[in-house]
Protein backbone atom coordinates (compact mmCIF):
# COMPACT_ATOMS: atom_id res chain seq x y z
CA UNK A 1 0.00 0.00 0.00
CA UNK A 2 1.35 3.65 -0.59
CA UNK A 3 0.64 6.16 1.79
CA UNK A 4 -1.02 9.76 0.11
CA UNK A 5 0.65 12.85 1.14
CA UNK A 6 -1.44 15.91 1.18
CA UNK A 7 0.32 19.11 0.17
CA UNK A 8 -0.32 22.44 1.99
CA UNK A 9 -2.06 24.11 -1.62
CA UNK A 10 -4.86 21.41 -0.70
CA UNK A 11 -3.74 18.60 -3.17
CA UNK A 12 -3.15 14.69 -2.51
CA UNK A 13 -0.55 13.23 -4.22
CA UNK A 14 0.72 9.28 -3.61
CA UNK A 15 3.95 9.40 -1.85
CA UNK A 16 4.68 5.53 -2.62
CA UNK A 17 8.09 4.87 -1.79
CA UNK A 18 10.84 6.04 -4.48
CA UNK A 19 13.74 4.61 -5.38
CA UNK A 20 16.61 6.30 -2.88
CA UNK A 21 18.18 8.17 -4.83
CA UNK A 22 21.96 9.39 -4.45
CA UNK A 23 23.02 11.72 -1.63
CA UNK A 24 22.08 14.83 -2.39
CA UNK A 25 23.80 18.57 -1.80
CA UNK A 26 20.92 19.30 0.95
CA UNK A 27 22.10 16.68 3.33
CA UNK A 28 20.27 13.80 2.58
CA UNK A 29 22.95 12.30 4.41
CA UNK A 30 25.44 13.02 6.73
CA UNK A 31 28.53 10.80 6.85
CA UNK A 32 31.10 13.24 8.20
CA UNK A 33 31.41 16.72 9.70
CA UNK A 34 33.99 17.99 6.95
CA UNK A 35 31.60 16.51 3.85
CA UNK A 36 28.75 18.27 6.14
CA UNK A 37 29.83 21.58 5.94
CA UNK A 38 31.59 21.59 2.30
CA UNK A 39 27.52 20.40 1.19
CA UNK A 40 25.84 23.44 3.53
CA UNK A 41 28.23 25.93 1.42
CA UNK A 42 26.74 24.55 -2.01
CA UNK A 43 23.15 24.53 -0.64
CA UNK A 44 23.33 27.66 0.95
CA UNK A 45 20.01 27.30 2.05
CA UNK A 46 19.74 30.04 4.56
CA UNK A 47 22.44 31.64 4.25
CA UNK A 48 21.79 34.23 1.11
CA UNK A 49 22.48 37.66 2.28
CA UNK A 50 22.15 39.63 -1.12
CA UNK A 51 20.96 42.90 -1.32
CA UNK A 52 19.38 43.12 2.22
CA UNK A 53 18.26 46.33 3.56
CA UNK A 54 18.70 45.48 7.30
CA UNK A 55 16.47 48.15 9.55
CA UNK A 56 16.43 46.55 12.40
CA UNK A 57 16.73 48.70 14.93
CA UNK A 58 18.32 46.81 18.55
CA UNK A 59 15.11 44.87 18.84
CA UNK A 60 16.99 42.32 21.15
CA UNK A 61 16.98 44.87 23.51
CA UNK A 62 13.41 46.32 23.47
CA UNK A 63 11.46 44.50 26.51
CA UNK A 64 8.12 44.63 24.72
CA UNK A 65 9.70 42.98 21.01
CA UNK A 66 9.27 39.29 20.32
CA UNK A 67 12.80 39.32 19.66
CA UNK A 68 13.95 40.89 23.20
CA UNK A 69 16.03 38.39 25.38
CA UNK A 70 16.85 38.96 29.62
CA UNK A 71 19.49 36.21 28.74
CA UNK A 72 22.42 35.14 26.68
CA UNK A 73 22.81 31.69 25.12
CA UNK A 74 25.47 30.57 27.63
CA UNK A 75 22.64 31.13 30.13
CA UNK A 76 20.41 28.54 28.13
CA UNK A 77 22.47 25.52 29.21
CA UNK A 78 23.43 24.23 25.66
CA UNK A 79 26.45 22.30 24.92
CA UNK A 80 29.83 24.09 23.70
CA UNK A 81 29.49 22.79 20.15
CA UNK A 82 25.86 23.92 19.72
CA UNK A 83 26.74 27.46 21.38
CA UNK A 84 29.45 27.27 18.78
CA UNK A 85 27.14 26.52 16.04
CA UNK A 86 24.57 29.05 17.38
CA UNK A 87 26.95 32.07 16.85
CA UNK A 88 28.56 30.91 13.57
CA UNK A 89 25.09 30.98 12.05
CA UNK A 90 25.49 35.12 13.61
CA UNK A 91 22.74 34.75 16.33
CA UNK A 92 24.37 36.84 19.11
CA UNK A 93 21.17 36.48 21.13
CA UNK A 94 18.36 34.45 22.06
CA UNK A 95 15.01 35.76 21.25
CA UNK A 96 11.76 35.71 23.40
CA UNK A 97 10.59 32.34 22.27
CA UNK A 98 14.09 30.46 22.29
CA UNK A 99 14.72 32.41 25.55
CA UNK A 100 11.06 31.42 27.35
CA UNK A 101 11.19 27.43 25.81
CA UNK A 102 14.45 26.24 25.70
CA UNK A 103 15.02 26.14 29.65
CA UNK A 104 11.29 24.17 29.53
CA UNK A 105 12.48 21.56 26.72
CA UNK A 106 15.96 21.17 27.83
CA UNK A 107 14.91 20.42 31.97
CA UNK A 108 14.43 16.78 33.08
CA UNK A 109 12.38 14.73 33.43
CA UNK A 110 11.67 16.03 29.75
CA UNK A 111 8.10 17.88 29.85
CA UNK A 112 6.04 18.05 26.47
CA UNK A 113 5.80 21.42 24.63
CA UNK A 114 2.94 23.34 23.18
CA UNK A 115 4.72 26.78 22.18
CA UNK A 116 3.63 30.00 20.04
CA UNK A 117 5.22 32.67 19.09
CA UNK A 118 4.95 34.87 15.83
CA UNK A 119 6.45 33.84 12.19
CA UNK A 120 10.26 35.18 11.68
CA UNK A 121 10.74 35.16 15.69
CA UNK A 122 12.99 31.68 15.86
CA UNK A 123 10.86 29.00 16.87
CA UNK A 124 12.94 26.56 14.62
CA UNK A 125 16.23 26.82 16.43
CA UNK A 126 14.34 26.18 19.85
CA UNK A 127 13.25 22.93 18.31
CA UNK A 128 16.12 22.03 16.68
CA UNK A 129 18.48 22.65 19.46
CA UNK A 130 16.31 20.30 21.60
CA UNK A 131 16.50 18.15 18.57
CA UNK A 132 20.44 18.38 19.02
CA UNK A 133 20.85 18.60 22.61
CA UNK A 134 18.67 15.28 23.47
CA UNK A 135 20.25 13.21 20.87
CA UNK A 136 23.19 10.32 22.33
CA UNK A 137 25.77 10.83 19.25
CA UNK A 138 27.37 7.42 20.29
CA UNK A 139 23.71 5.38 19.55
CA UNK A 140 23.17 5.16 15.76
CA UNK A 141 19.53 5.43 15.55
CA UNK A 142 16.81 7.28 14.72
CA UNK A 143 16.24 9.60 18.45
CA UNK A 144 14.59 12.72 16.93
CA UNK A 145 11.69 12.73 14.37
CA UNK A 146 10.60 15.98 12.59
CA UNK A 147 7.19 16.57 10.50
CA UNK A 148 6.56 20.09 8.83
CA UNK A 149 3.80 20.62 6.07
CA UNK A 150 5.86 21.06 3.11
CA UNK A 151 8.71 19.34 1.11
CA UNK A 152 10.32 22.99 0.97
CA UNK A 153 10.01 23.72 4.86
CA UNK A 154 11.50 20.25 5.71
CA UNK A 155 14.42 21.16 3.76
CA UNK A 156 14.79 24.57 5.45
CA UNK A 157 14.91 22.53 9.03
CA UNK A 158 17.47 20.45 8.01
CA UNK A 159 20.04 22.91 6.35
CA UNK A 160 18.78 24.61 10.07
CA UNK A 161 19.88 21.05 11.80
CA UNK A 162 23.21 20.80 9.89
CA UNK A 163 24.11 24.25 10.29
CA UNK A 164 23.54 24.47 13.87
CA UNK A 165 24.94 20.91 14.59
CA UNK A 166 27.86 21.47 12.40
CA UNK A 167 30.39 21.28 15.33
CA UNK A 168 28.73 17.77 16.27
CA UNK A 169 28.98 14.51 14.92
CA UNK A 170 24.92 14.69 13.92
CA UNK A 171 24.13 12.27 11.32
CA UNK A 172 20.68 13.28 9.21
CA UNK A 173 17.98 12.06 7.04
CA UNK A 174 15.02 13.11 4.83
CA UNK A 175 11.74 11.76 4.79
CA UNK A 176 10.26 13.25 1.92
CA UNK A 177 9.57 11.84 -1.73
CA UNK A 178 12.60 11.84 -3.63
CA UNK A 179 14.50 12.02 -1.04
CA UNK A 180 14.47 8.59 0.75
CA UNK A 181 17.03 7.26 3.05
CA UNK A 182 19.86 5.57 1.27
CA UNK A 183 19.13 2.54 2.86
CA UNK A 184 16.07 0.88 1.71
CA UNK A 185 16.02 -1.00 5.23
CA UNK A 186 17.66 0.73 8.05
CA UNK A 187 17.93 4.18 9.14
CA UNK A 188 20.85 4.86 11.54
CA UNK A 189 20.99 8.88 11.13
CA UNK A 190 19.65 10.37 14.73
CA UNK A 191 17.58 12.85 13.46
CA UNK A 192 15.11 12.73 10.52
CA UNK A 193 13.06 15.87 9.48
CA UNK A 194 10.50 14.80 6.91
CA UNK A 195 6.86 15.27 5.29
CA UNK A 196 3.88 12.96 7.50
CA UNK A 197 2.85 10.97 4.63
CA UNK A 198 6.13 9.97 3.54
CA UNK A 199 7.49 9.66 7.69
CA UNK A 200 4.58 7.60 7.98
CA UNK A 201 5.54 4.85 4.98
CA UNK A 202 8.94 4.72 6.00
CA UNK A 203 7.64 3.81 9.78
CA UNK A 204 5.09 1.74 8.78
CA UNK A 205 7.93 -0.81 6.03
CA UNK A 206 10.40 -0.25 9.33
CA UNK A 207 13.05 1.22 7.59
CA UNK A 208 12.92 3.90 10.27
CA UNK A 209 13.32 2.51 13.55
CA UNK A 210 12.06 4.64 16.63
CA UNK A 211 12.65 2.62 19.48
CA UNK A 212 15.16 4.91 20.77
CA UNK A 213 13.20 8.38 20.20
CA UNK A 214 13.15 10.93 22.25
CA UNK A 215 12.52 13.95 20.63
CA UNK A 216 8.99 14.21 18.34
CA UNK A 217 8.57 17.72 17.01
CA UNK A 218 5.85 18.81 14.95
CA UNK A 219 6.77 22.41 13.12
CA UNK A 220 3.61 24.11 12.17
CA UNK A 221 2.02 21.90 14.29
CA UNK A 222 -1.94 23.60 14.51
CA UNK A 223 -1.84 22.81 10.27
CA UNK A 224 -0.16 19.45 11.41
CA UNK A 225 -2.79 18.57 13.67
CA UNK A 226 -6.06 19.81 11.73
CA UNK A 227 -8.27 17.20 10.44
CA UNK A 228 -8.77 19.28 7.51
CA UNK A 229 -5.30 19.38 7.07
CA UNK A 230 -2.55 16.73 7.67
CA UNK A 231 -3.93 15.64 10.37
CA UNK A 232 -4.67 11.86 9.80
CA UNK A 233 -1.20 11.57 8.86
CA UNK A 234 0.76 12.88 11.56
CA UNK A 235 -1.40 10.71 13.84
CA UNK A 236 -0.67 7.48 12.20
CA UNK A 237 2.81 8.57 12.71
CA UNK A 238 2.57 8.85 16.35
CA UNK A 239 0.60 6.02 16.51
CA UNK A 240 3.90 4.18 14.84
CA UNK A 241 5.65 5.80 17.27
CA UNK A 242 4.02 5.09 20.32
CA UNK A 243 3.78 1.36 19.69
CA UNK A 244 7.66 1.59 18.86
CA UNK A 245 8.43 2.71 22.20
CA UNK A 246 6.32 1.10 24.37
CA UNK A 247 7.45 -2.13 22.85
CA UNK A 248 10.87 -1.41 23.62
CA UNK A 249 10.44 -0.62 27.35
CA UNK A 250 8.02 -3.76 27.51
CA UNK A 251 10.81 -5.80 26.00
CA UNK A 252 13.06 -4.56 28.01
CA UNK A 253 11.07 -5.08 31.40
CA UNK A 254 9.95 -8.33 30.74
CA UNK A 255 14.03 -9.41 29.74
CA UNK A 256 15.78 -8.13 32.83
CA UNK A 257 12.79 -9.06 35.26
CA UNK A 258 10.35 -11.59 33.75
CA UNK A 259 7.94 -11.10 36.70
CA UNK A 260 7.80 -7.99 37.22
CA UNK A 261 4.46 -5.70 36.83
CA UNK A 262 4.05 -3.21 33.62
CA UNK A 263 4.16 -0.13 34.06
CA UNK A 264 1.22 1.63 33.69
CA UNK A 265 1.82 4.96 31.51
CA UNK A 266 4.09 4.06 28.18
CA UNK A 267 6.91 5.80 28.38
CA UNK A 268 6.48 8.42 25.64
CA UNK A 269 8.98 10.35 23.34
CA UNK A 270 9.04 14.35 24.40
CA UNK A 271 6.51 16.08 21.98
CA UNK A 272 6.97 19.51 20.84
CA UNK A 273 4.37 21.11 19.23
CA UNK A 274 5.36 24.60 17.29
CA UNK A 275 3.36 27.31 15.50
CA UNK A 276 2.21 31.08 15.29
CA UNK A 277 -0.92 30.26 15.22
CA UNK A 278 -3.19 27.50 17.25
CA UNK A 279 -6.92 28.27 16.35
CA UNK A 280 -9.06 27.21 18.94
CA UNK A 281 -10.66 24.06 17.05
CA UNK A 282 -6.71 22.82 17.18
CA UNK A 283 -6.03 23.60 20.75
CA UNK A 284 -7.78 21.37 22.79
CA UNK A 285 -6.66 18.03 20.25
CA UNK A 286 -2.89 19.37 20.44
CA UNK A 287 -3.60 18.94 24.44
CA UNK A 288 -3.98 15.50 23.95
CA UNK A 289 -1.48 15.08 21.14
CA UNK A 290 1.36 16.78 23.71
CA UNK A 291 -0.19 15.65 26.94
CA UNK A 292 1.03 17.68 30.48
CA UNK A 293 3.09 19.63 28.02
CA UNK A 294 4.29 23.34 29.10
CA UNK A 295 2.90 26.20 27.33
CA UNK A 296 3.63 29.66 25.68
CA UNK A 297 0.92 31.05 24.22
CA UNK A 298 0.21 34.28 22.34
CA UNK A 299 -3.04 36.76 22.86
CA UNK A 300 -5.43 37.45 19.89
CA UNK A 301 -4.12 40.63 19.13
CA UNK A 302 -0.38 39.42 19.39
CA UNK A 303 -0.45 36.93 16.75
CA UNK A 304 1.43 39.14 14.02
CA UNK A 305 4.80 41.29 14.01
CA UNK A 306 4.04 45.12 14.21
CA UNK A 307 7.25 45.33 11.00
CA UNK A 308 4.91 43.96 8.40
CA UNK A 309 2.96 46.61 7.02
CA UNK A 310 -0.83 45.98 5.66
CA UNK A 311 -2.03 47.14 2.83
CA UNK A 312 -5.06 46.63 0.40
CA UNK A 313 -5.49 47.82 -3.38
CA UNK A 314 -8.94 47.94 -5.00
CA UNK A 315 -9.26 46.32 -8.05
CA UNK A 316 -11.96 46.69 -10.85
CA UNK A 317 -12.54 42.97 -11.90
CA UNK A 318 -10.10 40.03 -11.77
CA UNK A 319 -8.84 41.39 -14.91
CA UNK A 320 -7.82 44.66 -13.26
CA UNK A 321 -6.08 42.11 -10.58
CA UNK A 322 -3.74 40.91 -13.51
CA UNK A 323 -2.82 44.40 -14.40
CA UNK A 324 -2.00 45.89 -10.63
CA UNK A 325 0.06 42.96 -10.68
CA UNK A 326 2.28 44.03 -13.37
CA UNK A 327 1.92 47.84 -12.63
CA UNK A 328 3.92 46.85 -9.28
CA UNK A 329 6.93 44.61 -11.08
CA UNK A 330 9.11 47.32 -10.25
CA UNK A 331 8.39 47.25 -7.16
CA UNK A 332 8.10 43.96 -6.24
CA UNK A 333 11.83 43.46 -7.81
CA UNK A 334 13.17 46.27 -5.12
CA UNK A 335 13.61 43.23 -2.42
CA UNK A 336 12.08 39.95 -3.33
CA UNK A 337 8.07 38.96 -3.19
CA UNK A 338 5.91 36.15 -2.99
CA UNK A 339 2.15 36.20 -4.77
CA UNK A 340 0.17 34.08 -3.61
CA UNK A 341 -2.94 32.64 -5.66
CA UNK A 342 -5.79 30.51 -4.64
CA UNK A 343 -5.25 28.05 -7.29
CA UNK A 344 -1.92 26.15 -8.91
CA UNK A 345 -3.47 26.90 -12.22
CA UNK A 346 -3.87 30.92 -11.37
CA UNK A 347 -0.07 30.75 -10.48
CA UNK A 348 0.85 28.96 -13.81
CA UNK A 349 -1.50 31.42 -15.63
CA UNK A 350 0.18 34.48 -14.31
CA UNK A 351 3.46 33.17 -14.52
CA UNK A 352 3.34 32.85 -18.18
CA UNK A 353 1.44 35.38 -18.62
CA UNK A 354 4.35 37.94 -17.14
CA UNK A 355 7.05 35.67 -18.33
CA UNK A 356 5.73 36.75 -22.16
CA UNK A 357 5.35 40.00 -21.67
CA UNK A 358 9.13 40.04 -20.78
CA UNK A 359 8.84 40.17 -16.56
CA UNK A 360 11.23 37.33 -15.01
CA UNK A 361 9.11 35.67 -12.41
CA UNK A 362 9.05 31.47 -11.37
CA UNK A 363 5.91 29.83 -10.10
CA UNK A 364 6.06 26.95 -7.62
CA UNK A 365 3.11 24.74 -6.22
CA UNK A 366 2.46 21.25 -5.23
CA UNK A 367 1.85 19.61 -8.79
CA UNK A 368 5.12 20.37 -9.71
CA UNK A 369 7.74 17.32 -9.63
CA UNK A 370 10.25 17.49 -6.95
CA UNK A 371 13.32 18.45 -8.26
CA UNK A 372 11.52 20.99 -10.16
CA UNK A 373 10.42 22.55 -6.83
CA UNK A 374 13.55 22.56 -5.34
CA UNK A 375 15.33 23.98 -7.73
CA UNK A 376 12.68 27.16 -7.81
CA UNK A 377 12.75 27.32 -4.23
CA UNK A 378 16.81 27.13 -4.80
CA UNK A 379 16.75 29.71 -6.98
CA UNK A 380 14.42 32.02 -5.64
CA UNK A 381 16.65 31.56 -1.83
CA UNK A 382 19.67 32.69 -3.37
CA UNK A 383 17.89 35.71 -5.18
CA UNK A 384 18.08 34.13 -8.71
CA UNK A 385 14.57 34.62 -9.02
CA UNK A 386 12.91 37.85 -7.03
CA UNK A 387 9.22 37.15 -7.74
CA UNK A 388 7.63 34.03 -7.01
CA UNK A 389 4.18 33.34 -7.72
CA UNK A 390 2.61 30.56 -5.75
CA UNK A 391 -0.12 28.90 -3.72
CA UNK A 392 -0.84 28.19 0.38
CA UNK A 393 2.32 25.62 -0.39
CA UNK A 394 4.60 27.40 0.94
CA UNK A 395 2.35 29.82 3.09
CA UNK A 396 4.34 28.56 5.90
CA UNK A 397 7.59 28.67 7.41
CA UNK A 398 9.91 29.74 4.63
CA UNK A 399 12.26 31.67 6.09
CA UNK A 400 13.95 34.11 2.90
CA UNK A 401 15.29 37.62 4.91
CA UNK A 402 15.17 39.64 1.43
CA UNK A 403 11.24 39.10 0.78
CA UNK A 404 9.97 42.04 1.80
CA UNK A 405 6.86 42.62 0.12
CA UNK A 406 3.82 39.58 -0.26
CA UNK A 407 0.69 40.23 -2.48
CA UNK A 408 -2.13 37.82 -1.52
CA UNK A 409 -3.47 38.33 -5.25
CA UNK A 410 -6.52 35.84 -4.20
CA UNK A 411 -6.98 36.01 0.16
CA UNK A 412 -7.07 32.67 1.60
CA UNK A 413 -10.08 30.94 2.00
CA UNK A 414 -11.39 28.43 4.58
CA UNK A 415 -12.23 26.01 1.46
CA UNK A 416 -8.60 25.77 0.44
CA UNK A 417 -7.95 23.53 3.78
CA UNK A 418 -9.53 20.49 2.12
CA UNK A 419 -12.75 18.54 3.70
CA UNK A 420 -15.90 19.13 1.76
CA UNK A 421 -16.46 22.46 2.28
CA UNK A 422 -16.27 24.40 -1.45
CA UNK A 423 -18.80 26.30 -0.50
CA UNK A 424 -17.05 28.01 2.18
CA UNK A 425 -16.12 30.84 1.61
CA UNK A 426 -14.95 32.71 5.09
CA UNK A 427 -11.26 33.91 4.75
CA UNK A 428 -8.68 31.48 6.34
CA UNK A 429 -7.07 33.94 8.91
CA UNK A 430 -4.09 31.15 10.07
CA UNK A 431 -3.46 30.97 6.82
CA UNK A 432 -3.19 34.87 6.05
CA UNK A 433 -1.35 35.14 9.24
CA UNK A 434 1.35 32.83 8.01
CA UNK A 435 1.36 33.99 4.07
CA UNK A 436 2.20 37.54 5.13
CA UNK A 437 4.30 36.66 7.81
CA UNK A 438 7.01 35.74 5.04
CA UNK A 439 8.14 38.60 4.84
CA UNK A 440 9.52 40.79 7.82
CA UNK A 441 11.72 37.92 9.27
CA UNK A 442 13.20 38.56 12.80
CA UNK A 443 12.29 41.83 12.76
CA UNK A 444 13.19 43.17 9.27
CA UNK A 445 10.21 45.76 7.92
CA UNK A 446 7.98 44.17 5.15
CA UNK A 447 4.69 44.93 3.72
CA UNK A 448 1.67 42.31 2.29
CA UNK A 449 -1.07 44.07 -0.34
CA UNK A 450 -4.06 42.22 -0.49
CA UNK A 451 -6.36 43.02 -3.64
CA UNK A 452 -9.47 42.45 -3.35
CA UNK A 453 -11.97 43.21 -6.50
CA UNK A 454 -15.81 43.01 -5.17
CA UNK A 455 -18.28 43.16 -2.60
CA UNK A 456 -17.14 39.43 -0.96
CA UNK A 457 -13.59 40.09 -1.41
CA UNK A 458 -13.32 43.57 0.84
CA UNK A 459 -15.95 41.84 3.05
CA UNK A 460 -13.46 38.84 3.50
CA UNK A 461 -10.56 41.26 4.15
CA UNK A 462 -12.82 42.80 6.64
CA UNK A 463 -13.21 40.35 8.46
CA UNK A 464 -9.42 39.40 8.51
CA UNK A 465 -8.83 42.90 9.64
CA UNK A 466 -11.18 42.34 12.89
CA UNK A 467 -9.62 38.95 13.90
CA UNK A 468 -6.00 40.02 13.48
CA UNK A 469 -6.55 43.29 15.20
CA UNK A 470 -4.36 45.33 12.98
CA UNK A 471 -5.40 48.08 10.58
CA UNK A 472 -5.31 47.12 6.68
CA UNK A 473 -4.51 50.75 4.85
CA UNK A 474 -5.90 51.17 1.38
CA UNK A 475 -3.48 52.46 -1.56
CA UNK A 476 -4.74 54.07 -4.44
CA UNK A 477 -4.28 51.99 -7.75
CA UNK A 478 -4.49 54.78 -10.43
CA UNK A 479 -1.96 57.06 -8.38
CA UNK A 480 1.17 55.50 -8.86
CA UNK A 481 3.64 57.51 -7.91
CA UNK A 482 1.85 57.81 -4.53
CA UNK A 483 1.63 54.13 -4.31
CA UNK A 484 5.42 54.00 -4.67
CA UNK A 485 5.89 56.51 -1.96
CA UNK A 486 3.50 54.66 0.58
CA UNK A 487 5.31 51.43 -0.17
CA UNK A 488 8.77 52.47 0.42
CA UNK A 489 8.17 54.64 3.55
CA UNK A 490 6.54 51.69 5.11
CA UNK A 491 9.96 49.46 3.76
CA UNK A 492 11.91 52.20 5.63
N1 LIG B 1 18.55 34.45 18.20
C1 LIG B 1 18.61 34.79 16.94
N2 LIG B 1 19.42 35.79 16.52
C2 LIG B 1 19.45 36.18 15.22
N3 LIG B 1 18.70 35.61 14.25
C3 LIG B 1 17.88 34.60 14.61
C4 LIG B 1 17.79 34.14 15.95
N4 LIG B 1 16.89 33.15 16.00
C5 LIG B 1 16.45 32.97 14.75
N5 LIG B 1 17.04 33.84 13.91
C6 LIG B 1 16.78 33.99 12.46
O1 LIG B 1 15.47 34.50 12.33
C7 LIG B 1 14.86 33.99 11.17
C8 LIG B 1 13.48 33.46 11.49
O2 LIG B 1 13.58 32.32 12.30
P1 LIG B 1 12.61 31.06 12.13
O3 LIG B 1 12.53 30.66 10.70
O4 LIG B 1 13.01 30.05 13.12
O5 LIG B 1 11.22 31.70 12.55
P2 LIG B 1 9.89 30.97 12.98
O6 LIG B 1 9.47 31.55 14.27
O7 LIG B 1 10.04 29.49 12.91
O8 LIG B 1 8.92 31.50 11.82
P3 LIG B 1 7.63 30.82 11.13
O9 LIG B 1 6.49 30.95 12.11
O10 LIG B 1 7.42 31.64 9.91
O11 LIG B 1 7.97 29.40 10.85
C9 LIG B 1 15.80 32.94 10.61
O12 LIG B 1 16.49 33.48 9.51
C10 LIG B 1 16.75 32.65 11.75
O13 LIG B 1 18.04 32.29 11.28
Amino acid sequence: MSSVEKDNDGFYTPSAAAPAPAATAEGSSTPAKEEKADENDKSDLINSTFEVTVTLADQQVDPNSPLYSAKSFEQLGLHEDLLKGIYAMGFSKPSKIQERALPLLLSNPATNMIGQSQSGTGKTAAFVLTMLSRIDYSINKPQALCLAPSRELARQIMSVVINMGKFTQVQTEYAIKENLPKSATHVTAQIIVGTPGTMYDLLRRKVIDTSELKVFVLDEADNMLDQDGLGDQTLRVKKCVLFSTRYKQIREILNSHPFSMLPRGPKTPQIILFSATFPDHVRQFADKFAPGANKIELQKNELSVDSIRQFYMDCKNEEHKYEILVTLYTLLTIGQSIIFCQHRHTADRISQKMTAEGHKVASLHGAKDATERDRIIDNFRNGKEKVLITTNVIARGIDIMQVNMVVNYDLPLMNERGGNKSEDTRPDIETYIHRIGRTGRFGRKGISINFVHDRKTWLQMEEIEKATGKIIVRIETNDLDMMEEKMKKALK
